[in-house]
């Protein structure tokens, strides 16, 4: 796998981790994310009733813009090619839909929420707020970010919306947010540092108590920070 360094105040490539592209090496997200036939659809909801009840597994949520490359990532993260949705298949825009991680009864669970971005907060609907404040084994969300288009308000105010579930009334956590940079291969590496710089600095601003942003890109080869990414689902879900 090859991470980001820097030297010298520049950005460079360097090779590490293992054969799965994991930082990690004790062999834990190997065995939960990289046997394929590990990981499965579980269910769709359009609405709160029909949010699936798993027996307690922990689960980790995935949003971000439209287009932004979630279920190419996700999809990475899993070594599938086509687990998750794309938008493209009409009908499941609207919902939360759930993948089983692990061989059964499986050891965490990812649920895809549908891109926003045309049409501001309305779209983020009751579905996705009841989830975040009601879901017990919800205990990290994703937010994705394209490292070509930077942030724009949707982003930013998906940001701070999320910002407020962030801490509860008694001052508990109830989840951690991530932010991710995904299509890093999109920007010009002469141009890298200053676009993720800008970025990270405006995740901060919208979300101080988001976590700072994995670098990702699924178009290098090989893949870039997936493995790191499922080293950060399996620790966020207490693997
Ligand atoms: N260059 C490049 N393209 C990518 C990368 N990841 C995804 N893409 C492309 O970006 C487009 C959108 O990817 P998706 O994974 O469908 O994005 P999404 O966020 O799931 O989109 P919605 O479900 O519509 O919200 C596809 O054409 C992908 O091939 C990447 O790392 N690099
Ligand atoms: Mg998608």
């Amino acid at each position: 796998m090859r991470c980001v360094t820097i030297v010298n105040g520049e950005w460079r490539w360097r090779q590490c981790g293992n054969k799965f592209g994991n930082e990690r090496d004790d062999g834990i997200a190997d065995k939960i994310f990289t046997d394929t036939s590990n990981a499965a659809f579980l269910a769709a909801a359009g609405r709160m009733e029909s949010v699936p009840k798993l027996h307690g597994l922990p689960e980790s949520l995935i949003t971000g813009r439209a287009n932004a490359g979630k279920s190419t990532l996700f999809n990475a993260v899993l070594g599938r090619k086509d687990l998750l949705h794309t938008s493209s298949k009409a009908g499941r825009t609207r919902e939360l839909n759930f993948y089983r991680v692990g061989k059964e009864p499986g050891k965490l669970v990812l649920v895809d929420a549908p891109g926003y971005g045309a049409r501001g907060k309305r779209e983020w609907g009751q579905l996705f707020d009841g989830y975040l404040e009601t879901r017990k084994e919800l205990k990290r969300v994703y937010i994705l970010f394209n490292a070509k288009h930077g942030l724009n308000e949707f982003d930013r105010q998906m940001l701070q919306h999320l910002s407020t579930f962030l801490i509860s009334e008694t001052g508990t956590q109830p989840f951690t947010l991530q932010s991710v940079i995904t299509k890093v291969d999109l920007v010009p590496p002469g141009q890298l540092a200053k676009a993720l710089a800008g970025m990270r600095k405006e995740i901060f601003e919208a979300a101080p108590l988001c976590l700072p942003p994995i670098l990702t890109s699924c178009e290098m080869n090989p893949h870039f920070g997936v493995g790191q990414v499922r080293e950060n689902i399996a620790s966020a879900c207490g693997l």
